[in-house]
């Protein structure tokens, strides 16, 4: 489990985070979305014990996480510009994690081969970028982190490999209760991965939210109806948005679904579509003011 308690980071001239708060239970994937600059790297090596807070709390597994060596080594932290030793082939960079993390689990390493499919006897540094990361997967998974801290973890990655990787952290989730912190700059990649999505802007997290209330708790509306119906009949309904396009209208409404749709068909309508909405849509809608500044950040 990750805690983090109002924590602040200032650099000489810059306030990267501010009055940061969240929660990552045991086994959930947070996804945290921001633009750059917003602070998204600053907040991951916090959580990674690699800097130390101005102001607030970070606990990990209840222990505060700077220097705590404990922690750190059932922790896997991988940023966003890789580094492997020179010269060190995949066989010794493996053994190198070996010797530090005494979880190692070396069978795990063998089997992995099949899904990365690199010869283990060729140096990193003479690797593509994507294969270098597709290492860094392979080793960080055979450690058996219990915490993982990923910085553009599929930057570089092909859209196949993306998904394995993507489903290799989903089975440790689902298997051994891993608990993830991802960052990106881009919604739609965490979309299909996080249970909980976080969004940073200057500093200061705007919106978190659980993926699955999310969705279930807003709606996207089309109606028309036959007849003139009452003018107030929008008053019990939480819109967040409305548009009209000749006789059909279009509304963004908060809440249980059945009651909302309920609402419409009291009036019968001639036309009721009860659309899907994509998640960036969510958040823009529910950042009602800051919405259109938040398109920049999350598509
Ligand atoms: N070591 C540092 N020294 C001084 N300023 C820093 C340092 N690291 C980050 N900053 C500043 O803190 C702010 C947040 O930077 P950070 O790298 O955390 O953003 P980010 O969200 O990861 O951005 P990007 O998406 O571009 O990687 C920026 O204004 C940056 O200039």
């Amino acid at each position: 489990m990750i805690e983090v308690k109002n924590i602040s980071k200032s650099f000489e001239d810059a306030h990267a985070l501010k009055n940061v708060n969240l929660t990552v239970n045991k086994g959930s994937i947070y996804g945290l979305v921001g633009s750059n600059g917003a602070g998204k790297t600053t907040l991951l090596k916090l959580l990674a014990g690699l800097y130390k807070q101005d102001r607030g709390e970070i606990f990990i597994n209840n222990e505060p996480i700077f220097e705590n060596i404990n922690i750190k080594s059932e922790m896997v932290f991988m940023p966003d510009a890789l580094y492997f030793f020179p010269q060190y082939t995949i066989k010794e960079m493996a053994n190198f994690y070996k010797s530090i993390y005494s979880n190692w689990n070396s069978e795990r390493f063998e089997k992995l081969k099949n899904v990365f499919n690199i010869d283990v006897k060729k140096r990193i540094n003479s690797l593509s970028k994507g294969m270098q990361r597709q290492v860094a997967f392979w080793i960080a998974l055979s450690t058996m982190p219990n915490i993982m801290i990923l910085d553009e973890p599929v930057d570089g990655l092909d859209p196949v490999m993306r998904q394995k990787v993507k489903n290799l952290i989903i089975q440790d989730v689902a298997q051994r209760e891993m608990t993830v912190f991802i960052s990106s700059h881009n919604l739609r990649e965490l979309e299909d991965i996080c249970d909980h999505i976080g969004i940073l802007h200057k500093g200061s997290i705007i919106i978190q939210k659980d993926l699955d209330d999310l969705k279930s708790d807003i709606h996207k509306i089309q109606v028309a109806f036959k007849t003139e119906i009452p003018k107030d009949f929008l008053n019990n309904l939480d819109v967040l948005y409305k548009e009209e396009r000749g006789s059909i209208m279009l509304f963004i409404v908060r809440g249980n679904k059945e009651e909302v749709i309920s609402k419409f068909t009291k009036y019968q309508p001639a036309i009721l579509d009860v659309l899907p909405l994509t998640l960036e849509e969510i958040f823009i809608y529910e950042m009602g003011d800051v919405g259109y500044e938040i398109q920049n950040i999350i598509f």
